[in-house]
C-alpha cells in the first residue's frame, strides 16, 4: 500500500513541476507591486484573496499582526503545493484510512470544513450526533489527524508559540482576536496519545479537546484557544521532512525549556487573568514538573495526570460495585498497573489516596494502601532494587522481600506478576498495543476476584492493551471491561452482550474546566478534582453497574458534564476558593442550594443557536 502510494505521488510530480512554474511566475510578476490591504491579523487569513497561509514571511507576519497565528515554519509556495498534492494523492489511494471507521479521516475533513465555514452549525451537528462524531473529532481519529497534519492543514486554528519567539510572547498574545478567552488547551506535542512525539502537528489534540469543551461543557467557542508550544521535536522523521510545519531542531531541554513555558504562562495570564489552562500530552518528564510549578499560582491542571486519575477512580469504584460489593471494599482490591508514565502514576497516586481516605485518612492508612499496587513498566515489575528509579514511581516500588515471598523479583514480566498476584484489576496505561496478550489474559483467569476488571486505557485504538473481544473470549463473560478509545460491545452468543465501557478523561476534563470557570476559583485543588471523580462514580446507578456498565454513555456527556461542573463549584465554595463569575459573586454563590448550583451551571452553558445580527457603523 505504502509503495503504491509513493508511485502515485511520483506520477503526479510532473503536475507539481507545472504548478511550481506557475507559482514562480506569480511571485515574480506580483512581487514588485505591493497590494494595499485594509485588514490585518486573522481577517487576512480568512480572506481567500489575500491569504498566503504558511507562506507569509516573518516580516509580513510581524507587519500584519500574524505572529503566532501560523505554524512557525515559513514555507515557499512550491512547498505548499507539494503538501497539498501529497495529501490529495493520499486521499485517492487511501480513502479507507480510519482506525475502526474506514472513512474516519474523510469525515473529519468534511466536519473540519464546516467548522471553518459556520461554527454554530458545526457544533449543532456535533452535539446532535456526539456518539458518532466524538470518535472523529476526538480519540481515536484525532491521532490520525495529527499524524497527517502537514497534508490536512488548511486554515490555521489556535496559536503557535515557538522557541524562536522568546521575548515576544507578551506582545504576540494580543494578536489573538478575541477579547476574552476562558479556556486554553496547550500541548508541546511531545507525547500525543500513544503516538509519541508529533511536534507541531500535535496541535490537533488541543483542537479536539476544545471541541469537547464546547460540545460537552457548553464553553463559548469564541472564547476557547488551542495552543501549540513548539520547542522543537525529537522525532527524526519530522526533523528530516521538508514539509514539516514546525521548528526543525531538537527539543529544548532544562532551563531553556522552562523559560519558554514560563513566558507563555505569564503572557496568557497577563492578557486574560481568569483563563484556565489545561496541559495536554506533555511527556511525563515535564508533565509532573510543570504541574508542581504552576498549580498553586495559576488556574491550570494536567488532563493526562489529573483528569485520567479521576476517570480511573470512578471506574475502579464502579468495578467494586459491579462485584456486588460496597465501594468501601476498594482498599482490598489488588491492582496491577502496566505503565508508569504521566497517566499511570497519576492514577496510582489518586487510587492510593482514595484507599487511604476509606481506611481512616491517616498516615498508616496511606502507608498500608501502597501494598495494594504492583507496577510494571517497560523494564518489568518495579521494586526497590530498580536502578535510577523515577522519583514519581518510587513510592510504588515493591519491597524486595515482600516481592520474593510472592515469587516475584525486580523486572518480573507482566505475565509473571499477573500469575502470582492474581489481581482484581489489570489496568494498562502503557501505550503498547496488544500488551495484554493471550498469555497475560490467561493468567488473569486465576484472579481471586469474582469479577475481574480489565482497563485497556491506552489510545488511540491500535495502542489499546487488548480489545474487548480478546478480553471476553479469553478471560470469560463475567468480566468488567473498559478501554480508552471506543470499541463496540461484544456479542457473547446466547443473546448475551459483553459491555465495552469507554474509560476516557473526556468524562471529566470538560466539567473540571467549566466548574472552575463558574466558581471563579483561583486554583484547581485536589478536593475539586476528587469531587469531580466522585460525581462521575455516583452517576451510574446500582442496576447499571451490576450489568457491567461502569461509565455512562457518551450521548449523555452534556448532562454528566453539568453534574461534574456543579460538584466542582460546590467543592470550591466548601474550600473557600470560589471568587464568583461575572454577576454571580462569591457571596451570592455561597447562598445557592445544590439544585440552584446545577441550574446556575446549566444556564451558563452555551448552545449553538444563530443570534440576530444587526450592522452598525463604528
Ligand atoms: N484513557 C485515557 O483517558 C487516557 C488518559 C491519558 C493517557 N492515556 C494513554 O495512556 C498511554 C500512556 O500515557 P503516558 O502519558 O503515561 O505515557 P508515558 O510515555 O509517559 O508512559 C508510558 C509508560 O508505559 C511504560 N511501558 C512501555 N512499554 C511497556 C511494556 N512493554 N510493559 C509495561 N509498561 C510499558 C513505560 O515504561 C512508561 O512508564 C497513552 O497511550 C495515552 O494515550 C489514556
Ligand atoms: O486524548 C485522549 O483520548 C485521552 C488522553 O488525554 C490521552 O492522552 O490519551
Ligand atoms: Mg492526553
Amino acid at each position: 500500500m505504502a509503495s503504491n502510494l509513493l508511485n502515485q505521488i511520483r506520477a503526479s510530480s510532473s503536475l507539481i513541476r507545472r504548478l511550481r512554474q506557475r507559482a514562480r511566475c506569480f511571485t515574480t510578476t506580483e512581487g514588485h507591486r505591493p497590494t494595499i490591504v485594509h485588514k490585518r491579523s486573522i481577517d487576512i487569513l480568512h480572506d481567500p484573496w489575500f491569504n498566503k497561509g504558511t507562506a507569509f514571511s516573518m516580516t509580513e507576519r510581524d507587519r500584519l499582526d500574524l505572529r503566532g497565528l501560523l505554524p512557525p515554519n515559513v514555507m515557499t509556495s512550491e512547498q505548499q503545493i507539494e503538501r497539498f498534492m501529497v495529501d490529495l494523492e493520499r486521499l485517492k489511494v487511501q480513502a479507507r484510512d480510519g482506525p475502526s471507521d474506514p472513512y474516519a479521516l474523510a469525515k473529519w475533513r468534511i466536519l473540519n470544513r464546516l467548522h471553518d465555514r459556520n461554527e454554530t452549525m458545526y457544533y449543532k451537528v456535533l452535539i446532535a450526533n456526539i456518539e458518532e462524531y466524538a470518535p472523529i473529532v476526538y480519540t481515536p481519529t484525532v491521532g490520525l489527524v495529527c499524524q497527517n497534519y502537514s497534508g490536512l492543514f488548511r486554515r490555521p486554528r489556535g496559536m503557535y508559540f515557538s522557541a524562536e519567539d522568546r521575548g515576544e510572547m507578551m506582545s504576540m498574545i494580543y494578536n489573538w482576536p478575541a477579547d476574552q478567552v476562558d479556556m486554553i488547551v496547550v500541548t508541546d506535542g511531545s507525547r500525543i496519545l500513544g503516538l509519541g512525539d508529533l511536534g507541531v502537528h500535535g496541535i490537533g489534540i488541543a483542537v479536539g479537546k476544545l471541541d469537547l469543551y464546547v460540545a460537552a461543557a457548553g464553553m463559548n467557542p469564541q472564547r476557547v484557544l488551542p495552543v501549540m508550544i513548539d520547542v522543537g521535536t525529537n522525532n527524526e522523521k519530522l526533523l528530516k521532512d521538508p514539509l514539516y510545519l514546525g521548528l526543525q531542531e531538537h527539543r529544548l531541554e532544562g532551563d531553556k525549556y522552562l523559560a519558554v513555558i514560563d513566558e507563555f504562562m505569564e503572557a496568557v495570564f497577563t492578557r486574560w487573568p481568569h483563563v484556565i489552562v489545561q496541559f495536554e500530552d506533555f511527556q511525563s518528564k515535564w508533565a509532573f514538573k510543570l504541574l508542581q510549578r504552576y498549580r498553586n499560582t495559576y488556574r491550570m491542571f494536567n488532563d493526562d495526570v489529573q483528569g485520567t486519575a479521576g476517570v480511573a477512580i470512578a471506574g475502579l469504584l464502579g468495578a467494586v460495585r459491579a462485584q456486588g460489593r460496597p465501594m468501601i471494599d476498594f482498599p482490598k482490591q489488588k491492582i496491577v498497573v502496566a505503565g508508569a508514565g504521566s497517566a499511570g502514576i497519576g492514577v496510582l497516586n489518586a487510587a492510593r489516596k482514595t484507599m487511604a481516605r476509606m481506611l481512616g485518612n491517616n498516615e498508616s492508612a496511606f502507608d498500608s494502601a501502597r501494598s495494594q499496587f504492583w507496577v510494571v513498566d517497560a523494564k518489568g515489575l518495579i521494586t526497590e532494587e530498580r536502578q535510577n528509579i523515577d522519583p514519581d514511581a518510587q513510592p510504588f516500588a515493591r519491597k524486595v522481600n515482600e516481592a520474593s515471598r510472592q515469587g516475584l523479583r525486580e523486572g518480573a514480566s507482566l505475565v509473571e506478576v499477573v500469575q502470582n498476584v492474581k489481581p482484581d484489576v489489570l489496568l494498562g496505561l502503557s501505550a503498547v498495543g496488544g500488551l495484554f496478550s493471550k498469555e497475560v489474559l490467561e493468567a488473569l483467569k486465576g484472579s481471586t476476584s469474582t469479577r475481574p476488571a480489565i482497563f485497556a486505557m491506552s489510545n488511540p485504538t491500535k495502542n489499546a492493551e487488548c480489545t474487548p473481544e480478546e478480553a471476553f473470549s479469553v478471560v470469560g463473560d463475567n468480566i468488567i471491561f473498559a478501554s480508552g478509545s471506543p470499541f463496540n460491545d461484544v456479542d457473547l452468543g446466547n443473546g448475551k452482550v459483553g459491555l465495552c465501557n469507554q474509560g476516557n478523561n473526556m468524562y471529566l476534563f470538560p466539567g473540571i474546566g467549566l466548574g472552575t470557570l463558574l466558581s471563579g476559583s483561583r486554583i484547581i485543588s485536589d478536593g475539586m478534582l476528587q469531587a469531580a471523580a466522585e460525581c462521575l462514580a455516583a452517576y451510574m446507578t446500582e442496576e447499571e453497574v451490576l450489568t457491567g456498565a461502569i461509565y455512562p454513555k457518551i450521548s449523555s456527556i452534556r448532562d454528566i458534564t453539568k453534574e461534574v461542573a456543579a460538584a466542582v463549584v460546590m467543592e470550591a465554595i466548601e474550600e473557600d476558593l470560589a471568587e464568583g463569575y461575572r454577576e454571580m459573586d462569591a457571596r451570592e454563590l455561597r447562598k445557592l442550594s445544590k439544585e440552584e448550583i446545577v441550574t446556575y451551571v446549566q444556564d451558563n452553558m452555551w448552545s449553538p443557536e444563530y443570534p440576530i445580527l444587526v450592522y452598525k457603523k463604528e
